[in-house]
């Protein structure tokens, strides 16, 4: 579905990818893993545009990729989730997921929030979807309420149900669990579960081993730039240079996370 080959990234002299191969099958979730400064996020960056690589070639279902523009990008299928929380506080939960479907939306997202009537029936289909993304994450009994009053792992499930509502066909989630608790992280595992089941391919960058491995059915490994292992979840937990890579650098958080070495 994705292939990336031979793809390089560098900043000046900084070779944050290095002759990338990356492969993410159709269906299924699939991970990226790998020390903290390894690159992981720069990968998803140049898949959504946000940067063009140095050299190399980025294929989604056949087409190129390189040198489009992160909207064509996003109407093409692919949507993200970023590290940091992105959502409108200000906004209701179901005006967010809005906000995600202006793409499809003869009027825009924003014309049709601010519309008084004129475009009912485009406003209750928009309406109906939100409320049933926002069931997909457990949140559509909060549909009204304001943002701004959610908790962190809260928001964190509505930016996923936005990025759901441009109907992509390939979900890019960057580090999904940050900020979790346990609870959180395990009824989150359960929903993403169910959104794969749905016919979504999900590829995601991910700290948290535990998740990564009761998730994924292929993981590949970033270190330096490079991609050091690839495979399923027992074969990158006993490959040696995947244990290096994470116990070799003391200051790394993944080593201390718990459940890092599951
Ligand atoms: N726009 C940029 N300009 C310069 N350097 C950058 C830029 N984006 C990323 N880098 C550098 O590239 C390296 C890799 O960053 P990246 O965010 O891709 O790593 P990561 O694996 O996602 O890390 P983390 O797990 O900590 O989020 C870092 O050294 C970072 O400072």
């Amino acid at each position: 579905m994705l292939e990336l080959s031979s793809v390089s990234r560098h900043f000046g002299g900084l070779k944050v990818l290095q002759e990338v191969n990356l492969a993410v099958p159709d269906k299924g979730v699939f991970g990226l893993i790998g020390p903290n400064g390894a690159g992981k996020t720069t990968v998803f960056n140049l898949i959504t545009g946000l940067l063009p690589p140095t050299s190399g070639t980025i294929h989604f279902d056949g087409q190129d990729l390189v040198g489009r523009k992160p909207f064509q990008i996003t109407r093409g299928g692919i949507a993200r989730t970023f590290q940091n929380i992105r959502v409108f506080k200000e906004m209701s939960l179901t005006e967010n997921v809005i906000v995600g479907m202006d793409a499809h939306l003869r009027y825009g997202a924003f014309g049709l929030l601010a519309s008084t009537g004129m475009f009912r029936s485009e406003e209750r289909r928009a309406r109906d979807r939100a409320r049933e993304l926002l069931s997909w994450v457990k949140l559509d009994h909060k549909a009204d309420q304001l943002a701004d009053n959610l908790s962190y792992g809260d928001q964190r499930k509505l930016e996923l149900a936005r990025a759901l509502a441009t109907e992509p066909r390939l979900l890019l989630l960057d580090e999904p669990v940050a900020g979790m608790n346990s609870t959180e992280k395990l009824d989150l595992m359960r929903e993403i579960q169910n959104i794969a089941e749905r016919g979504y391919t999900i590829f995601m960058i991910e700290h948290d081993m535990r998740f990564v491995m009761g998730l994924c059915e292929q993981i590949a490994v970033l270190n330096f730039g490079r991609i050091i292992a690839r495979g399923g979840p027992d074969q990158i937990r006993n490959d040696p240079q995947v244990i290096e890579a994470y116990l070799g650098r003391e200051d790394d958080e993944a080593t201390n996370d718990e459940g890092a070495t599951a």
